[in-house]
């Protein structure tokens, strides 16, 4: 067979170091699309991405190149997420390739997202291109990061690339080493079908639009194919490749990155990093790396307005359809009404579909404090699962309880040492390790629970060090810690929605925090309201609301009724955006506050 002419590659990246405009300009420069279509960022296709500045969803592109060898090549550039709740996502698209691009800002040098994301590449035996982006910026600075690739990467220096993708700068001197140094697609000898499911989407008109890459055999419209994690058949109804419009193509062969629409209903059934085969021809083992995505962060997402269940459901199945990552089941509570508790792969993703149901389903939610799994055994030796502080159980029954733990690289400047140091431990993490980077700069190798830094964990990073640190992180397993429930009573009524599962030793400190907080959103009724934290029947920590005196319509003295009706509407209004418990009114918006505002 002669070697192939098509080169398969992605861009790995630290956030904001250009990933994006690089695609742009490589795009450009192929002519696969114009510099004024460039300056809608085809690649990033939704609002919230381009909001957030992040790609979630990968969209790949193919591109043909005139090499300097006088040869056209076909390349697929696929694009990754730049997120760690994706990073399953990342390693089933970095898998569909044989090379990828590490793109470093020659002005900030390597962060330990880089690191992070060239564990995942060299996990999949991929051939590195390094690329020294910006060096248009006067604090570019190249031999520095060439120093860096070699000493924390190992990666030899005189690969790297320097470029402006701003400025259009090293943009040939790229695709020629894509060309050259990426390794050409081999394909298996029995010519089997095996094709890899690296992403899918959700098209109304369409179905479900599959993204694959052919790693041998071929694919055309009309054949019967099978998928081998539901073992669920079905006819191809079309094949095409990313222009980065799909465009539809006879067929995808051995080494082709592209689209199979096949009639399936809904995301779940195309498992990103599942292997399509001829369902008569079967090829006899799928391609390795298949997992089932677990969500790893729950939250109870409820309608403010209880009519509203029916519409919340139909809308987050419609999420799903999208997003076979985010899972949900109902669930009730006393003060919430009829709801849903939601599984995310971590706080982005939960983020994104919080604000989706909102912007996209006009649904006014009210979600509690997320949760991680806990796995807990009683003291009669069963085993349990727990991501809902209503199902923890009374802790007289509690053997052992485990909490997930991950493991952390943070990258930050030599001077924020002590102070990073002091962080982690007060996140009841531990520092395993410790390297110098640079003149400038230590990654700190840490152990932390998995609950310490889902919420804001990353922002006090990021404010501690002026934007200069940066962190990643991976699974590491489950370990016990003596976690309990803290209630929070309010006017002696405990609300559900903000019970959480603390840390005992956290307990009290956390309870202040939390009533603290409250007592800023919950505003002043007629009487004074207490807010206590409570750990078993103890009292952890309290505030109280002082009462209200006025009436608002007091003033009136019955002669404006205009004035009075505006008022008695406005009140109205205030209302309907508050939720009765017990005696107390809550401001929707108090449980997002809660849960969002930082300390
Ligand atoms: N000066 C300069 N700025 C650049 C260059 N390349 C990208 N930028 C700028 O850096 C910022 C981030 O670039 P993006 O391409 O959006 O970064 P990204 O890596 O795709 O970001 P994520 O999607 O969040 O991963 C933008 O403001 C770009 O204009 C460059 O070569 N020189």
């Amino acid at each position: 067979m002669p070697t192939s002419l098509t080169r398969n590659f992605s861009i790995i990246a630290h956030i904001d170091h250009g990933k994006t405009t690089l695609s742009d300009r490589l795009m450009e420069f192929t002519q696969t699309i114009t510099e004024r279509e460039s300056s809608a960022q085809l690649l990033d296709a939704m609002d919230l991405e381009r909001e957030k500045g992040i790609t979630i969803k990968s969209h790949p592109v193919a591109m043909t190149y005139k090499a300097k060898d006088g040869q056209t090549y076909k390349l697929n550039l696929l694009d990754t997420p730049g997120h760690v709740d994706f990073s399953y996502e990342v390693a089933r698209s970095l898998a569909a390739c044989e090379g990828a691009i590490l793109m470093v800002d020659a002005a900030q040098g390597v962060e330990a997202q880089t690191v992070a994301n060239l564990h995942l590449a060299h996990a999949q035996n991929l051939v590195i291109l390094p690329v020294l982006n910006k060096i248009d910026l006067p604090a570019a600075d190249v031999e520095k990061c060439r120093r860096q690739l070699e000493d924390i990467l190992a990666i030899p220096a005189e690969d790297a690339i320097p470029a402006s993708a701003k400025q259009g700068i090293g943009i040939e001197e790229i695709l020629e080493a894509v060309v050259q140094r990426v390794p050409a697609p081999v394909e298996n000898p029995d010519k089997l079908l095996r094709a890899s499911v690296f992403d899918s989407i959700y098209d109304t008109y369409r179905g479900v639009v599959s993204y694959v890459r052919v790693f041998s055999g071929s694919v055309k419209k009309g054949q019967r194919v099978k998928l081998f994690a539901t073992n669920k058949t079905y006819e191809v109804k079309e094949v095409g490749v990313f222009t980065p419009k799909m465009t539809a193509r006879e067929k995808l062969v051995a080494g082709d990155v592209g689209y199979v629409i096949a009639n399936m209903k809904s995301a779940d059934e195309a498992k990103i990093g599942d292997t399509l085969t001829d369902s008569t021809h079967p090829c006899p083992e799928p391609l390795p790396g298949y997992k089932e995505i677990q969500p790893m962060v729950f939250s109870g997402i409820y309608p403010v307005e209880s009519s509203d269940y029916e519409a919340l459901k139909t809308a987050m199945g419609k999420l799903q359809i999208n997003d076979a990552a985010f899972t949900f089941m109902s669930e009730s509570s006393t003060a919430l009404g009829f709801g849903f508790r939601c599984g995310f792969l971590g706080l982005l993703h939960m983020e994104i579909i919080q604000e989706r149901l909102r912007r996209e389903f006009n649904m006014d939610v009210i979600s509690t404090y997320p949760s991680v799994i806990y796995q807990v055994t009683l003291t009669d030796g069963s085993e349990l699962i727990v991501d809902n502080p209503t199902f923890f159980p009374e802790a007289q029954t509690i053997q052992e309880i485990r909490e997930p733990i991950v493991n952390v690289y943070i990258m930050v400047p030599g001077e924020y040492i002590g102070d990073m140091m002091q962080l982690v431990l007060e996140k009841r993490g531990e520092v395993t390790n410790t390297e110098t980077i640079d003149d400038m700069r230590v990654m700190l190798s840490c152990v932390l629970p998995l609950s310490e830094i889902l919420v804001d964990f990353n922002d006090k990073l990021k404010s501690m060090t002026r934007g200069y640190g940066s962190m990643d992180y991976e699974h590491a397993g489950y370990r016990a810690a003596k976690m309990v429930k803290m209630d929070m009573l309010i006017a002696g009524d405990p609300v559900e929605a903000f019970s959480t599962i603390v840390h005992r030793d956290k307990a009290e400190s956390y309870g202040r925090m939390l009533a603290g907080k409250l007592k800023d959103v919950i505003p002043q009724h007629l009487f004074v309201v207490a807010i206590q934290a409570a750990v078993g029947g103890k009292i952890v920590a309290r505030e109280s609301i002082s009462a209200m005196r006025k009436n608002v319509t007091a003033k009136c003295y019955g002669g404006d009724i205009t004035r009075k009706r505006k008022l008695l509407e406005k009140q109205k209004e205030g209302k309907k955006k508050m939720k009765m418990f017990g005696k107390v009114n809550i401001p929707q918006d108090a449980f997002i506050k809660v849960l969002k505002s930082g300390d």
